[in-house]
């Protein structure tokens, strides 16, 4: 029996922006996880189990049964296909193997936090294919993988989950320029691209910082991040509002992450409330529905307590984050107190850090 399981994530800042080629993201891995566990097909066939909708089990008959997958389980048939191919071009078919996923990026229940699922799936299924096809692939090379299997899913999405599944810790992350990445594929293929130049896409993992923790907040209501990308995509993108929010969001990004490599925590709270008003300025001249009441309330909340806090991700409801100086737990349980006290659920998470480069 293989096993791997792969993080979630929040946005520190950087959202929407950062699916534009050339502008960056923060982002954190949390320690909560997405498991795929592989072991031998009783039957020669390949199948995945999933408990992807709280108690529900589903099933699916793997590449060998692609038109009766049920929608669900896009994101693992995606995986599936592009390590497939890559098997093929080293030589050899794909060994059946029986596949079962558990996941704790959902509530009991198994409602959305907006914790990144679909990227920590993606990234799970990925490694554990690694394994079983024996692909050899680096963690560079499995997070190209991982994000040619989401783009064939979602070709807007940015692949910040992606990247966070894979690497880990705290990250800068620059998308690639998703149009260059599917020309490439085109001429190379699956496994040529793994090694080919994508451009705009650029990672470093940063320190986190030491005396900063990370709280979160869920609102409560689940939001859809894929709508809500739809809105910002179909914003006047030549108009100058566009154009300042993307440059400056970009600037905001770079000053951020060059204030968590320096520990320097006055500049991050300064860079989390600069990201914050971007994101606010956004959605009053777009109309993308990122602001809600729950959303409001959540930074404001924290703000009145001195604490700098903004949504993370698309918004529109999901969570939000704020940054707790360490060594303060009474301010951290007042937080905590307001909040509830504003239904908002404060999640118990910390940041998971990856061992090793490769
Ligand atoms: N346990 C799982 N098994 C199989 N597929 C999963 C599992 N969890 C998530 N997925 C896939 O990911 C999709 C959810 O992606 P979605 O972007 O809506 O949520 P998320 O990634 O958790 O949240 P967010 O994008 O706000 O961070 C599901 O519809 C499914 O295709
Ligand atoms: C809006 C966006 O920048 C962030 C979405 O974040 P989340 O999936 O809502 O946590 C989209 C993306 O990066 O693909």
């Amino acid at each position: 029996m293989i096993s791997c399981s792969a993080p979630g994530k929040l946005y520190v800042a950087g959202e929407y922006a950062v699916t534009e080629p050339g502008h960056g993201a923060v982002l954190v891995a949390i320690d909560r996880y997405v498991t795929v566990r592989a072991g031998a097909s009783d039957d020669g066939l390949t199948t995945v189990e999933s408990t992807l909708s709280g108690a529900n089990t589903l099933r699916c008959n793997g590449i060998d049964d692609l038109l009766r997958t049920p929608a669900p389980f896009a994101y693992v048939q995606s995986a599936l296909g592009m390590a497939a191919r890559v098997r093929i071009a080293l030589g050899g078919a794909p060994p059946p193997c029986r596949l079962s996923i558990t996941s704790d990026l959902a509530d009991g229940r198994g409602t959305k936090l907006g914790l990144g699922s679909s990227g920590a799936v993606t990234v799970a299924m990925i490694n554990v294919l690694n394994s079983v096809y024996r692909l050899g692939l680096n963690r560079a090379q499995r997070y190209r993988l991982a994000m040619l299997a989401t783009m064939a899913v979602d070709p807007h999405a940015s692949g910040g989950d992606v990247a966070a599944a894979t690497w880990g810790g705290w990250l800068h992350y620059q998308a690639p320029d998703r149009t260059q990445v599917q020309r490439v594929l085109a001429t190379r293929g699956v496994a040529g691209s793994l090694d080919a130049p994508w451009s705009g896409f650029a990672v470093r993992t940063l320190p986190a910082p030491t005396r900063l923790r990370l709280q979160v907040g869920w609102t409560g209501t689940p939001a859809s991040s894929a709508a809500l990308l739809t809105r910002f995509r179909a914003r006047d993108r030549a108009g100058a509002g566009s154009r300042t929010f993307l440059a400056e969001s970009n600037a905001c990004v770079r000053r951020l992450a060059a204030a968590i490599t320096q520990d320097h925590d006055a500049a991050i709270a300064h860079e989390i409330r600069i990201a914050r008003n971007l994101l606010c300025a956004l959605d009053r001249t777009a109309g993308i529905g990122i602001r809600t009441e729950a959303l409001e309330l959540l930074w404001r909340t924290a703000e009145s307590l001195g604490i700098p806090a903004k949504s993370s991700g698309a918004g529109g409801g999901d969570c939000g984050i704020a940054l707790v100086p360490t060594g303060t737990a009474r301010l951290a349980s007042q937080l905590r107190k307001r909040w509830a006290h504003s239904g908002i659920r404060t999640l118990p998470l910390l940041i998971h850090q990856t061992e090793g480069a490769a």
